[in-house]
């Protein structure tokens, strides 16, 4: 058969997807097309919920979203059944992602959980620590950045993150209220928790760092602009998911060897702790699909121990395979992966569980009202106000 799959375009990921296809291609005899997308989340679910609402048959495979499950399962096939042989090798919580009313609408092809990349050389030849709150961060970041350009790197920034108003920012932005005590914009029993003081203090905070440690440029930033800048040399920290290690360490790199991870920095408040929020992708074969069987078992493939391993190697992607945690040859590449087990296990979900098929547009309206306030339009405390009242109306009776 003829096959085709779609995904987005970000670092490395597409190039490593054609290399397992062309494995694929020759064991079964299958044919498989790549449809890329942007790299943007947000992109693409616009663009496969209007194929998916259209009945479009000529997509055999989507990769999910960790965040879609819910919106899209009605359109997605059931993939219990055809995978109970290997579901049991993944991390149980992740299959619960992907599980809506019974049914099994995706299978993990990798998770997510983001760090804090940072320039170990600098921080030794500054002699600073990595920051642990990210008060903390904002000083290192601009003395470094300080005496960094009066030592004639003109270009360098303090911090690089994703300030686009996109799914991205709800991530960063999650992160920053959450590990200041401000709670996960809606809580896990559906309450809308945003508009608080402590949410608008962590958003102040950021608004303060554009344009005095990071580029103003940032607030259009997504995953790779900040990693353009990173990798060339142009940033001390950087906040970004566990794809750009390994890219950060090729040949053509100028961080390569010079840069470590940890996690998130906390908020200043007592008792405060660090949030990474949880991301990752999926594998889904679509109702419309006129080659169902064959995208199952390409779906299976892709998604099997052998090429998990893979991708960890290449691309850095997480495994949701439990096992791949202790495999040595993963561990000597990409030392970041077992160190990570812990970080996404416990990482903050964004609320797409309770807020169901209304996700979306909770995350737009988050995502707009952060936008505005770090990007000087409008108070913290005023657009959170705004926000509750936009999320209070969408939730409606119930989510
Ligand atoms: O880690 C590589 C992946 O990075 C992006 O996905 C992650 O960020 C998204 C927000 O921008 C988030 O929704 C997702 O859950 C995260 O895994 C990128 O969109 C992916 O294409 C890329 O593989």
């Amino acid at each position: 058969a003829n096959l085709s799959i779609v995904s987005g375009d970000t670092g490395n990921g597409l190039a490593v997807l054609r290399e397992k296809l062309d494995i694929y291609e020759k064991s079964s005899g299958n044919k498989v097309t790549i449809v890329p997308m942007p790299s943007s989340t947000s992109d693409q679910f616009g663009q496969y919920k209007l194929w998916l609402a259209a009945g479009n048959s000529d997509i055999d495979v989507y990769q999910t979203d960790v965040i879609w499950a819910p919106q899209l399962a009605d359109q997605l096939v059931d993939l219990t059944e055809a995978t109970k042989d290997v579901i049991g090798q993944h991390f149980p919580s992740i299959v619960e992602s992907q599980t809506v009313n019974g049914k099994l609408v995706a299978m993990p092809l990798f998770t997510d959980a983001p760090a804090l990349y940072y320039r170990k050389d600098l921080l030794d030849k500054y002699g600073k620590s990595v920051p642990k709150t990210w008060a903390e961060l904002a000083t290192t970041a601009k003395e470094i950045q300080d005496k960094e350009r009066e030592a004639g790197s003109k270009d360098i920034w303090g911090f690089v993150w994703q300030g686009n108003a996109y799914e991205g920012l709800t991530c960063n932005a999650l992160e920053w209220v959450k590990s200041n005590g401000g709670g996960q914009i809606v809580e896990a029993d559906g309450t809308i928790s945003i508009n608080n003081p402590k949410a608008a203090e962590a958003l102040e905070a950021v608004k303060g760092w554009v344009n005095t440690i990071s580029p103003p440029g940032v607030l259009a930033y997504q995953e790779e602009e900040s990693r353009g800048v990173w990798q060339t040399g142009n940033a001390v920290f950087m906040r970004n998911w566990p794809y750009a290690y390994s890219l950060g360490n090729g040949a053509d790199s100028a961080v390569k060897g010079k840069f470590d991870v940890a996690p998130l920095p906390a908020g200043s408040a007592e008792g405060a702790t660090s949030a990474a929020t949880l991301g990752g992708w999926n594998l889904a074969v679509s109702k419309y699909s006129k080659n169902q069987k064959e995208a199952i078992d390409l779906v299976k493939f892709l998604t099997s121990k052998e090429m998990q391993k893979k991708q960890a190697i290449e691309a850095s992607n997480l495994p949701t395979i439990i096992d791949l945690y202790d495999d040595a040859d993963i561990a000597k590449a990409v030392p970041i992966i077992p160190r990570w087990k812990e970080v996404f296990l416990n990482a903050v979900p964004r609320p797409s569980a309770p807020t169901k098929v209304k996700y979306n547009e909770v995350s737009s309206n988050f995502w707009t009202a952060v936008h505005n306030t770090i990007s000087g339009n409008g108070s913290a405390a005023d657009n959170l106000e705004l926000l509750e009242a936009q999320l209070t109306k969408l939730k409606g009776a119930n989510w």
